[in-house]
């Protein structure tokens, strides 16, 4: 253990003496295998360091670990479509950030019980069975007897049923990475609140997720605690690769260490990331505002919406009314904050007397409400 603590302050040392970065030092390592930690819990900034190995690490003689942790998070697939897949209004108030992977599949909850760990390969190499192989061998590392195993579409379940772990990956030309969560004690009410939609009508081809029941670890062996499971995850990944690098502690947001990092975070967390880049849906929402039956049918397109309907009665408000307000919707971001903005302005300009803008505000009420 003492070599492994010397090797690590040396590896500290060199990196921010030399103000070397994490590539040279990558390359000048020689290691064909190396372990990181990270010491940040921003959902983005790991994120990016993912993307900036993915990109910006010669991978193909040469392998990576790479263990992490966020506060809570909703991290949702490429493909996904946030509105379907989350909580948004609860999302928002709990002020928990959403998050677009570059991987494929379904949509998890992440806080600081929930350990990621991420198998950076040349393509070639790549391996999910082997890398969870690595995984489940930790974890009866550390608890003899615990009976979990790897299912056919790469979940870790504990005792045949439980989902204690969720399974994504990305394929480079060259490169590859497979990562995975790891449930070790987290907010199970918190996951299972925030990860239910609250909208029904929303048709698209996105990737839907496959909900699960889920378990802690923890609460299956207290020996299963997060700082363990990474340690262990981190010696049964050198023993099963045959290497013997050091552990490499990283802040993700020094940009003198991973040129350009910061800027990888920066896209993640931008609104057209996160939602400009869901696949095109409609929603359709039929209710009820003042005692009038009315139906809503939107088209959304990267994000934006691109054709309004509302099926209004006219006795209620006039056609003329109707359509203009949903002229005034298209080409505005399906969000709260644009859509209030431009019903603002719709109804600053175009409505007179009381009784219009009653029924448009209750209205972009029930608008809002599926946003
Ligand atoms: N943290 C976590 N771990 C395991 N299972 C979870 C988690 N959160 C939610 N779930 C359950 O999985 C399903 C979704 O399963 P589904 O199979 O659809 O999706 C996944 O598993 C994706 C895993 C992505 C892993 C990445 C690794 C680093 S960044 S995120 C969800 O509805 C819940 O029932």
């Amino acid at each position: 253990m003492l070599w492994r603590t010397l090797l690590r302050e040396f590896v500290k040392t060199r990196l921010v003496r030399h103000s070397s970065t994490l590539k040279t030092f990558f390359d000048e390592t020689g290691q064909s295998g190396l372990v990181l930690k990270s010491t940040s819990t921003d959902i983005f900034e790991n994120l990016a360091l993912e993307d900036w190995i993915h990109d910006r690490v010669d991978l193909q003689n040469r392998s990576v670990l790479f263990l992490w942790r966020n506060t809570p998070a909703v991290v949702v697939g490429r493909h996904q479509n946030p509105w379907h897949e989350c909580n948004l209004p609860l999302v928002r108030r709990r002020g928990i950030p959403l998050a677009r992977r570059r991987s494929g599949g379904g949509t998890v909850f992440h806080d600081l019980g929930n350990v990621n760990i991420t198998f950076f390969t040349s393509k070639k190499k790549y391996d999910r069975r082997r890398n969870l192989g690595v995984v489940t061998g930790a974890l009866t590392d550390l608890s003899p007897g615990l009976n979990v195993s790897a299912t056919e579409r790469f979940d870790i379940v504990l005792d045949g049923g439980y989902k204690v772990s969720g399974t994504a990956a990305k394929l480079g030309r060259t490169s590859a990475y497979h990562h995975c969560t790891l449930l070790c004690c987290a907010d199970r009410t918190l996951l299972s609140s925030v990860l239910k939609s609250p909208y029904q009508g929303i048709k698209s081809n996105a990737t839907p997720s496959v909900p699960s029941p889920v378990k802690n670890l923890l609460d299956e062996d207290p020996r299963l605690d997060p700082s363990a499971v990474m340690e262990a995850v981190a010696a049964r990944y050198n023993v099963e690769f045959g290497f013997d690098g050091p552990l490499v502690t990283v802040d993700p947001s020094v940009e003198a260490l991973m040129p350009g990092v910061n800027k990888m975070a920066a896209d993640l967390k931008s609104w057209e990331w996160v939602y400009g880049k869901t696949p095109k849906f409609s929603i359709t929402l039929p209710f009820v505002a003042e005692g009038a039956e009315i139906v809503l049918d939107m088209d959304v397109k990267d994000g934006t919406i691109e054709k309004c309907l509302l099926d209004i009665p006219h006795d209620w408000l006039p056609a003329g009314t109707v359509d203009e307000l949903c002229s005034a919707l298209a080409g505005v971001r399906f969000c709260p904050k644009e859509v209030a903005v431009a019903v603002t302005a719709f109804m600053r300009t175009t409505l007179q007397g009381p009784d219009l803008t009653r029924k448009t505000h209750s209205l972009y009420e029930n608008v809002v409400s599926v946003m």
